[in-house]
């Protein structure tokens, strides 16, 4: 038995990398030998998209680009998506796994860039800072020390307290401020900062509230008009978690009424598909609302170090298999594969896969020199390293096996 060519060779392998990912993530594939990468400053959408991935390999995007069920579909080379940013909402993750496409992003890159700007913009709103700079732009003079306050031992309200929140939570203490949150889950708290068990009580005990929550059936439209009447008179509110949490419109109420004295928001409901679009908002009438193009990780440390973690991510699953903190896949962590071929199984988690498997090595007499598994509710994933001559007759047949999503091996 020879040993087949069937390790798709790096320069075949396409990545699509979409809205404009940094240098770095290109930089990382090169470097591990993959220069087949269509590269475009800005996001696609319907049949530009489809046909764009439809031979992809990987695709890597930001969180502009919709990977829906139909994405999957047509994109029948698919192996990883790799998302450089932390939001995933914008995948599909459910069609993804079904399809055996693993999906990763960058938990952490842009943390401390979005938590300076949202201290940043709770300081700027206590001055009034907003209206005072676009009065000066109209020729206006508004020296008034009226309705300007210290961020010094005021309370800032965190909902959600995971990385974002928590980091917000340490950079707001540094200056001063009590520090209460709400969480779903438990969390050890930072600091001094206090969980409270209820959005309602946090609401009202707030000077700032600041949203860092993700996008989820949950938190759809968890702030409207009966929250922003929750909140104290003159109390700032803050959104760069994700524009589907807010009633923009009860928001643009809460400012008209001067029930709340400013805000500051980075993500929006409907948001331009390209900065060639207009963005339309209710918001734009107020001088004392901060309106951020959906830049609240847009820092050159932030965009670097995710195009390097992203990239070496994709590059770590291409090479030897490795999953490790994808969010969507079973988690393998996988040594490299020094003289053997490597075969990559993922199928639906059905009864009997395994045993089928097992069957194919022990008829055919081949020799297992290390094997993993890693299985979630809805997919297996099996990696097993055989001697070369093997792999060719082992990869026909486990790609036969009923249930199985896809196949390849890695040499
Ligand atoms: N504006 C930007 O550019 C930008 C940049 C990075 C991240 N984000 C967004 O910020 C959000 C938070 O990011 P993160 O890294 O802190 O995420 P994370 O997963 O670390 O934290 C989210 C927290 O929210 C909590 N949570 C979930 N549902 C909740 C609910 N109904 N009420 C209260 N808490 C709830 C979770 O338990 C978790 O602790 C995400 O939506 C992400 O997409 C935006
Ligand atoms: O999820 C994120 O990390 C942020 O929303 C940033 O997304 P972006 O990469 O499109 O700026």
């Amino acid at each position: 038995m020879s040993a087949a060519k069937k390790s798709l060779d790096k320069s075949k392998i396409k990545f699509v990398l979409l809205e404009g990912v940094h240098q770095s993530a290109v930089d990382t594939l090169t470097s591990a030998g993959y220069t087949n990468i269509d590269y475009l400053p800005s996001a696609l959408t319907g049949d530009e998209l489809t046909e764009r991935v439809k031979d992809a390999h990987f695709i890597g995007l930001r969180s502009r680009t919709q990977l829906t069920r139909e994405v999957f579909e047509k994109a029948e080379k698919l192996i990883a998506v790799g998302c450089f940013c932390i939001g995933t909402n914008q995948v599909d993750l459910q069609a993804a796994q079904e399809y055996g496409v693993a999906v990763f992003n960058a938990p952490y890159s842009n943390t401390r860039s979005v938590a300076e700007l949202v201290i940043a913009e709770a300081i700027l709103l206590l001055r009034g800072i907003p209206e005072k700079n676009a009065g000066c732009h109209r020729g206006e003079w508004l020296k008034s020390a009226a309705g300007s306050f210290e961020i010094r031992g005021k309370t800032l309200g965190l909902v959600g307290y995971g990385s974002i929140g928590s980091q917000v939570s340490v950079l707001a203490e540094s200056l001063g401020m009590r520090v209460i949150f709400c969480d779903v889950v438990n969390k050890l708290p930072m600091g001094n900062a206090s969980q409270i068990p209820t959005l309602d009580a946090l609401l009202a005990k707030s000077d700032i509230v600041s949203l860092h929550v993700p996008e989820i059936a949950a938190t759809k439209n968890m702030i409207g008009a009966e929250q922003f009447a929750k909140m104290k008179k003159g109390a700032i509110f803050i959104n760069a978690s994700r524009g589907t949490v807010v009633d923009i419109d009860a928001l643009a109420a809460a400012l008209e009424s001067g029930h709340l004295s400013g805000t500051a928001i980075d993500v929006f409901p409907v948001e331009p598909k390209s900065n060639n679009d207009e963005f339309i908002s209710p918001l734009r009438a107020f001088d004392n609302a901060i309106l951020t193009p959906h830049i609240g990780g847009s820092t050159a440390e932030a965009q670097e170090n995710i195009g390097l973690e992203v990239a070496s991510k994709l590059v770590k699953y291409s090479d030897n298999g490795t999953t490790t903190s994808s969010v969507n896949f079973p988690e393998v962590a996988l040594p490299s594969q020094n003289d053997v071929h490597r075969l990559l199984h993922v199928h639906r988690n059905e009864p009997g896969i395994l045993v089928a498997i097992n069957q194919i090595f022990s008829q055919n007499n081949i020799n297992i020199c290390g094997q993993y598994l890693q299985t979630n509710e809805k997919v297996g994933y099996v990696v097993v390293d055989v001697e070369a001559a093997y792999s060719e007759v082992a990869l026909e047949q486990l790609r036969n096996i009923p249930g199985t999503i896809r196949c390849r091996v890695l040499f």
